[in-house]
């Protein structure tokens, strides 16, 4: 039997956008003297850069809450006519608590080597004397633009990574030989290179996030992440840090700046999961993003412009869930652009066969069991199955079988789904007591994937009792 052509044919790819222009870098300078802060203006200018300047610690603090900055340039003597002498250590402490991997570069007097030492070990990252060497200035002012770049590069892969660990890349597997699903291979096909906003709709485990995976991979924001997120399973206090991120301080918990999803995606796919579970509340804030393309980090007042596809999933009803009041009807027109229904497992059964070859030879692979193969009661005990949980319970059921056959066949009995009837519930009545009991256990062994200690917990019997119960009825494939 042939597993089905795995990839998606999208022929002629439109070519992909160029790069995007790249953003000068922008340096505040800081300084009380108008003289000294208009040189820097002039010289920093001519070098490239787009330069803010501010003559008091409470301007040079306010520009950083609204503007995004590459790099501080900071007068350590800062206010001279003050008694402390300790605004420029101060300006510098809170710069740093705002934002620990700013760059600073400190401006101190000539001779002030103390001065300088005190800076550094505050977190300035290097000084330089006044009066300055332009040459020196600016290739101080380069290097410490850079290192900030490669750190914040760093920061954000690790971030990405998190969210990416599950399998991004290649090219998504999607069986789908059946007649059901010729509209939905079609339909991705075609809009996969539009960038449009997708919603796609069935019931749990019939591959939904398949599909939003084959429509990034097949699309020109393939070379960029795809961000999958749970949104409909994110409590209040978490939605919004999760989705747009936050800046350190903005909680008692936030130790440290986070990149939301919506920022991890920029360029590429956000597939929000679990959609229909959004309360309004949140549903408000994403559809806010959505018409404007731009967020703030929780605590920033900052605004972040982000260029993302959005495909979601859900297996709610969203018309009636809009007609209920449940659902917001505006942010449904932002998601549905094109909405694509998966038909769940039973009404697709001919790809069922080949579906399980496909997961026999993934596993199989994965466990060293290449040489699997299916009996023909195992076909036909998965054909009669009615398959509740749609394609995911059928992976499930053939890893299980793989790892409990005793030769290189995997029987009916293997795949534990013999006396699960399609109608579980209404067929009880008709079953003896033991053909119940068998039944139970049979299910509580599947959901514990054979293991009999924890079977036995979920039964309410003591291992030995389960034992005994296993041998009586001739249940294989406990461990
Ligand atoms: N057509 C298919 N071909 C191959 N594998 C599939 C197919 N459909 C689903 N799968 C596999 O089945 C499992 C469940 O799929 P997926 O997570 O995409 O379903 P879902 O509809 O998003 O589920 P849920 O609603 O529970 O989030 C995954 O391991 C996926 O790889």
């Amino acid at each position: 039997m042939s597993v089905s052509e795995p990839l998606l044919q999208v022929p002629n790819l439109p070519a992909p956008s160029p790069a995007p222009a790249v953003r000068p870098p922008r340096i505040l300078v800081a300084d009380d003297q108008a003289d000294v802060l208009e040189a820097l203006r002039l010289l920093l200018k001519r070098d490239g850069y787009v330069v803010v300047t501010s003559q008091s610690p409470q301007g040079a603090l306010a520009t950083l809450e609204s503007e995004d900055v590459d790099l501080v340039l900071m007068d350590l003597n800062y206010a001279r006519d003050t008694t402390s002498g300790r605004e420029g250590m101060d300006l510098l402490g809170r710069i740093r608590a705002q934002d620990a991997a700013l760059p600073v570069v400190v401006m101190t007097a000539w001779g002030s080597v103390e001065g300088a030492v005190e800076a550094m070990r505050g977190g300035a990252r290097d000084y330089v004397q006044k009066p300055w060497d332009n040459t020196r200035l600016l290739a101080t002012l380069r290097t410490q633009l850079e290192l900030g770049r490669a750190l914040k590069r760093s920061r954000r892969l690790e971030e990405e990574n998190q969210h990416l660990r599950r399998g991004q890349g290649s090219m998504p597997t999607m069986v789908s030989e059946s007649r059901a699903m010729q509209p939905i291979r079609r339909l991705i096909e075609r809009v996969a290179p539009s960038g449009a906003n997708v919603l796609v709709t069935g019931e749990h485990g019939t591959g939904k996030e398949v599909v939003a995976r084959l429509l990034h991979a097949a699309s020109t924001r393939a070379d960029r992440p795809f961000v999958a997120v749970n949104s409909g399973g994110l409590s209040e206090g978490v939605f919004e840090s999760e989705l747009f991120g936050h800046v350190k301080g903005a909680f008692t918990d936030a130790k440290a700046d986070r990149i939301g999803c919506f920022e991890l995606a920029d360029g590429g796919t956000l597939f929000l999961d679990e959609i229909g579970n959004m309360p309004l509340s949140q549903q408000a804030k994403l559809l806010r993003v959505l018409q404007t393309g731009e967020l703030h980090p929780v605590g920033s007042s900052k605004t972040r412009k982000v260029d993302v596809r959005v495909v979601s999933a859900t297996n709610v009803d969203l018309s009636k869930a809009v007609a209920e009041g449940r659902f917001r009807e505006d942010l449904l027109y932002r998601l549905n652009t094109v909405e694509l229904q998966l038909p769940a497992l039973r009404e697709r059964r001919e790809d069922i066969p080949l579906l399980a070859a496909h997961f026999l030879s993934e596993h199989g692979r994965r466990y060293g069991r290449s040489s699997m193969r299916l009996s023909p009661g195992a076909l036909e005990a998965l054909l009669a199955y009615a398959w509740p949980g749609n394609v995911r319970e059928l992976e499930h059921a053939v890893e299980r079988a793989l790892l409990m056959a005793a030769g290189d066949e995997v029987t009916a009995d293997d795949l534990l789904l013999k006396r699960a009837p399609r109608e579980g519930a209404s067929r009880l009545e008709e079953m003896t007591l033991e053909e119940v009991e068998r039944y139970l256990i049979e299910r509580a062994l599947a959901r514990q994937e054979g293991n009999v200690s924890e079977a036995a917990k979920g039964l309410g019997l003591s291992r030995s009792a389960l034992y005994r119960r296993l041998q009586h009825y001739g249940i294989k494939g406990a461990r």
